[in-house]
């Protein structure tokens, strides 16, 4: 049985100096916890401050996307080769908010994740639905799509190697979060649709975190549920004490 995950997605928050305040404050509220895995995901700008104040840590760290290539004209861009050129291990994929600002398709998540694991950086791949969708009933047709896609051509990554995050577009940002029945509907969905394509062994050690209006008081019902395997958290980890409170009560 794998630790949970939780994460910390920042989006586009705090400069590198609100990185390191939140950083001095966090580190020592977690510095003995052991029962689930922490990883932050910053804004590229402090990325290479976060991992260098966190190398000695039981935080890890990751980019909020990549490109798919190593190099090349593509202005704005940060390649999976630079990203380990600065000691990074994870990467977050085909976030909603990539995906609607960004025009980021399913192919291109594909892409991206192909090369993650070439790379061996941990990606988290997202998915989930739209409001109008799940009211259309739509919602096991948009998760089997997504995975489909995202999974073409992916060679059996080993354990551990893929992490999938389950993010209602609905929930995130919203504080309409998920029941956990139906995120945990969703994530058994997810789960059997990557057995289908990478095999059961991969799909039952990998982790499926649940995003979309997490907080202190809703974690622990949410991390009850059978499928659900950790978090990707939003507007509740820009605060230290609200992301530890997160981290205390998921477990
Ligand atoms: O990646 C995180 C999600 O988009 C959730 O954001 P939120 O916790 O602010 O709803």
């Amino acid at each position: 049985m794998r630790k949970p995950l939780i994460a910390a997605n920042w989006k586009m928050y705090k400069t590198p100096k609100e990185s390191l305040a939140f950083l001095s404050e966090f580190l020592p509220l977690v510095k003995d916890h052991t029962s689930s895995e922490i990883a932050i995901f910053p804004t590229m700008s402090s990325l290479g401050y976060v991992i260098e104040a966190t190398k000695d840590s039981n935080v890890t760290s990751g980019a909020q996307t990549m490109h798919w290539l190593n190099e090349g004209p593509y202005t704005g861009q940060t390649s999976p080769t630079m990203l380990e050129s600065i000691g990074c291990t994870r990467v977050l994929l085909g976030h909603s908010e990539r995906r609607i600002y960004a025009h980021e398709t399913d192919d291109m998540v594909n892409l991206k994740l192909k090369a993650a694991l070439e790379h061996d950086l941990i990606p988290i791949v997202c998915v989930g639905e739209t409001l109008d969708k799940r009211q259309s009933g739509l919602t096991e047709a948009v998760l089997c799509w997504q995975i489909a896609v995202a999974l073409n051509g992916v060679k059996g990554a080993s354990c551990g190697q893929l992490v999938i995050a389950y993010e209602p577009v609905w929930a995130i940002g919203t504080g309409s979060v998920a029941t956990p029945e139906q995120a945990n509907e969703a994530h058994a969905i997810i789960r059997r649709e990557v057995a289908r394509h990478l095999g059961a062994p991969c799909a039952s050690c990998m982790r499926i975190l649940y995003g979309g209006s997490v907080k202190p008081d809703n974690v622990a019902s949410l991390m009850s549920q059978p499928e659900i395997d950790g978090a990707l958290v939003g507007g509740a980890s820009l605060h230290a004490k609200s992301f530890h409170e997160i981290i205390s009560n998921a477990t």
